[in-house]
């Protein structure tokens, strides 16, 4: 397996070569690498240690007892999935994704009442991945030539970011050929998608080019940012979503922690065009959206 170069931002160089890493991942695969280091230096926090603290309270939560984590199940979007609950490419899979997960709402999260660590933990590192969203939005909205704040307004107040925490266990080897996946193949149907992961690989790009996936390597040292379907549609397709997924050797378990920027439900998603431009998309807005595409998933 090939691995791809995702390009690297640092939140320090000027603004201007950020916009052009963004243009140029935008270009390509719709995916980019944040140094983590710059994040800090950008934030005066210790971004370093915020990740490190969450992989810590993940694997203490995943830890516990199936039965202690099966009661803090809640709605889609929110709370515990079950190994195997869930197959985000139907089509191509035989068996549920192996995984488990646990979700972080921006409200009405489960938390188990014994463990009050693991939520400072991801309450913090919620609030820190926000930030960063909205920095990158900022950087979005520029490579579409359109006002910084462009798309500020639909984060504001009531938004729908989710934090998830991800476990690939042990003894679960993907295979291609008979369906097995950790993660199905897909692209994430939201905006901007932050993921932090260990150091055991797993994550595959779709090269639309050579019609070949391809690895991503493990680094501990960057945030992998990537484009959602929504932000591929609301900017009518300049910025690409590309397909990818998770395989696992089953010798080691991963963990990952996705962040995953998303609008309020009541914003209305119109396609930004350039003039003269035509719409490829209706206006729609989100919550009609992510009903439509958690039916697919669930
Ligand atoms: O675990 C990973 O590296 C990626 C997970 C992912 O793509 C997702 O949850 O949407
Ligand atoms: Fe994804």
């Amino acid at each position: 397996m090939s691995t791809v170069d995702v390009p690297i931002l640092n939140l320090e160089s000027p603004s201007g070569e950020q916009i052009k890493i963004i243009e140029a991942a935008a270009a390509q695969f719709g995916f980019f690498r944040v140094d983590i280091a710059s994040v800090s230096n950008v934030f005066g926090v210790d971004v370093e240690r915020a990740v490190a603290d969450a992989f810590r309270v993940s694997r203490t939560f995943f830890g516990r007892d199936a039965s202690r984590k099966d009661e803090l199940r809640a709605r889609p979007g929110c709370g515990y999935t079950a190994f195997g609950s869930e197959t985000l490419d139907a089509r191509g899979s035989s068996t549920g994704d192996a995984k488990e997960g646990f979700y972080v709402a921006r409200t009405g999260t489960p938390w188990p009442a014994d463990d009050d660590e693991f939520r400072d933990v991801s309450e913090r590192y919620y609030a820190m991945m926000f930030r960063l969203g909205r920095v990158l939005l900022g950087l979005f909205a520029s490579v579409l030539g359109c006002d910084r704040a462009f798309f500020d307004e639909h984060w504001d107040g009531e938004h729908s970011c989710v934090l998830r925490y991800l476990r690939y266990p042990r003894g679960a080897a993907s295979d291609e050929k008979s369906g097995a996946f950790a993660c199905g193949a897909h692209s994430d149907y939201g905006a901007i998608t932050i993921l932090a992961t260990d150091e055991t690989p797993g994550l595959q790009i779709y090269d639309r080019e050579s019609r070949r996936w391809k690895g991503v390597a493990p680094r501990t040292d960057t945030f992998i940012v990537n484009v959602g379907d929504l932000l591929e549609r609301w900017s009518n397709k300049k910025l690409v979503s590309t397909r990818h997924r998770v395989m696992t050797s089953g010798e080691r378990e991963r963990y990952s922690i996705p962040f995953f920027f998303e609008p309020r439900k009541d914003s209305v998603i119109t396609p930004v065009c350039d003039d003269g431009e035509e719409p490829m998309f209706a206006p729609k807005q989100f919550g009609e959206y992510l009903q439509e595409r958690y039916t697919e998933t669930y």
